[in-house]
Parts: structure tokens; C-alpha cells; sequence
């Protein structure tokens, strides 16, 4: 797939501290268009902080964030328009079925009704979860369950996925099939993500990696290209960590 236009995701010097705590210092990295990025860190290294500042929910202290090109700040509507969360924490009503959360959260993003129902089946096809839109959620596994906020997230057609620890809490099997999920998105959809999380384990060797640590980026590049330097490097902040 060829990609032109700005990258998906462009962070620029980006800094953020809460009163003396320095959260994020200097931070800068792109998620090329069509990629899937790691953003690797222990607890506390900044990735919940960076999440927010792009999402909006913090201002940045100092530094630039574009979504495909627009200003978070100056272009907040643009930017955000193109971009899709996964949070940590749950969006999905548990009470309610599948395709009765996706029309909320439709109609929230100003989708017409026709429209949205085709759009629901489509997302739900995607994650894998086709059968599944009768279903009422708090029926569904975990990793069901975090296939279908990543359905809820793609609903808007954003250009960039931006996932924080969406495998957390889940078996092995069900966090290969989210990443797998992302993985095949990517590849067939020519959407971006933004994938942080804590475990070492989730890399592949040809996603890309921005190690994240005390709110600074330590190392960055293509996993296979920094082969022993990443494990041992991670390994070794872990420790410092402790
Ligand atoms: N609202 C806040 N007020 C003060 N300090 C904060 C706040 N949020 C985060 N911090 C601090 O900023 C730093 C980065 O935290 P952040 O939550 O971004 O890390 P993280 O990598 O997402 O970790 P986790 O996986 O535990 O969420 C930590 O030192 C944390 O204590």
C-alpha cells in the first residue's frame, strides 16, 4: 500500500509536567501513515499522559501533536475527527447490546441512521465479531469485549488508532487475537495505531518502537532493527524501574 500526505501521527518536542512532576520531557516520534507503532514503557513512564495530551484531555505544556497534519491545538475539531480511542477503561455500556452501543456512539459522532447500520456491521466484520451484534456485552469474553471498543473507535473511519493497554486484564489467546485484530486493520484498512503498553511480549519484529521512560523517549526504530538492544534496553529500564 502506498501512503502519501503527513504522517498519521507527528509529536514534536512535546513536554507536560503536573506541578513538579516532569510526566513527559522533549518527546518527539511519528506514526507513519499505514504503521503500527509500540509505544514501550514500564508503569509511570508517560504513555497514559501522551494518550491524553493527544486526545485532548490535557493541554500540552509545550511542544506540537498533529493528526494527519492538523494542530491538536490550534486544530482541535480536524485532529480529532481523525483520530479513534481505545481507552483503557470501558466505554461500552455492559447492558447493552452490541449494536445498540454502536448507534449511540454513532449518532454521537453526528452519523446518519441509515448510514450508521451499515457502518455497524462493517466495523463489527472487522474486529471479528460479526455474529455478535445482538449480543449484550456484559455476555461477551474480555477479549470480546476489547474487540468491540476497538469496533466503537473505528465507526468515524479515523485515520489513526490509538490504543492504551487494550490487552490489559486478558489471557494470552484473547490478547494475539486483539493484536492480531489491529495487525489485519492496518494491513487491509490503511489505518495507523498508536499501540502502548508495558509488555515486551506484544512487539513484533517489524512493528516500529518508541521506548518511553521517566517521560523521555529512550530508544526508537523498527524492533528488528534494534534486535538485542531493545530487550536488553527494556529490559534493563524494568530494573531500573524496581
Ligand atoms: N494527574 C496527575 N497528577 C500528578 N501526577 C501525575 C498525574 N498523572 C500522571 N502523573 C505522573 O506522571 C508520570 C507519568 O504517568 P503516566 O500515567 O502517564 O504513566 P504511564 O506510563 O501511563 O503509566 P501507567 O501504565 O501506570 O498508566 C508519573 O510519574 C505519574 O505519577
Amino acid at each position: 500500500m502506498i501512503h502519501e500526505g503527513p504522517p498519521a501521527l507527528d509529536i514534536a518536542d512535546l513536554s507536560h509536567a503536573f506541578g513538579p512532576v516532569q510526566a513527559l520531557r522533549d518527546v518527539s516520534f511519528t506514526v507513519p501513515r499505514g504503521a503500527f507503532v509500540a509505544l514501550l514503557g514500564v508503569n509511570g513512564a508517560g504513555k497514559t499522559t501522551l494518550v491524553s495530551l493527544i486526545t485532548r484531555l490535557y493541554d500540552s505544556t509545550s511542544g506540537t501533536i498533529r493528526v494527519a497534519g492538523f494542530d491538536a491545538r490550534r486544530q482541535p475539531g480536524e485532529a480529532l475527527a481523525r483520530l479513534g480511542v481505545v481507552f483503557q477503561s470501558r466505554a461500552l455500556d455492559a447492558d447493552l447490546t452490541l449494536r445498540q452501543n454502536l448507534r449511540y456512539h454513532a449518532a454521537l459522532h453526528g452519523i446518519g441512521r441509515r448510514e450508521a447500520a451499515a457502518r455497524i456491521d462493517e466495523v463489527l466484520a472487522l474486529v471479528r465479531l460479526g455474529d455478535k451484534a445482538g449480543a449484550r456485552v456484559s455476555t461477551l469474553s474480555g477479549g470480546q469485549q476489547r474487540r468491540a471498543e476497538i469496533a466503537r473507535a473505528l465507526l468515524h473511519r479515523p485515520e489513526l488508532l490509538l490504543l492504551d493497554e487494550a490487552t490489559a486484564g486478558l489471557d494470552l489467546r484473547s490478547r494475539a487475537e486483539v493484536g492480531a485484530v489491529v495487525r489485519d486493520l492496518i494491513a487491509t484498512q490503511g489505518v495507523s495505531a498508536l499501540w502502548a503498553t508495558h509488555m515486551m511480549e506484544e512487539v513484533a519484529p517489524e512493528d516500529r518502537v518508541v521506548v518511553l521512560h521517566r517521560g523521555e523517549v529512550r530508544l526508537s526504530g523498527r524492533a528488528s532493527d534494534l534486535g538485542g538492544s531493545l530487550s536488553q534496553g527494556f529490559l534493563a529500564l524494568t530494573g531500573e524501574q524496581a
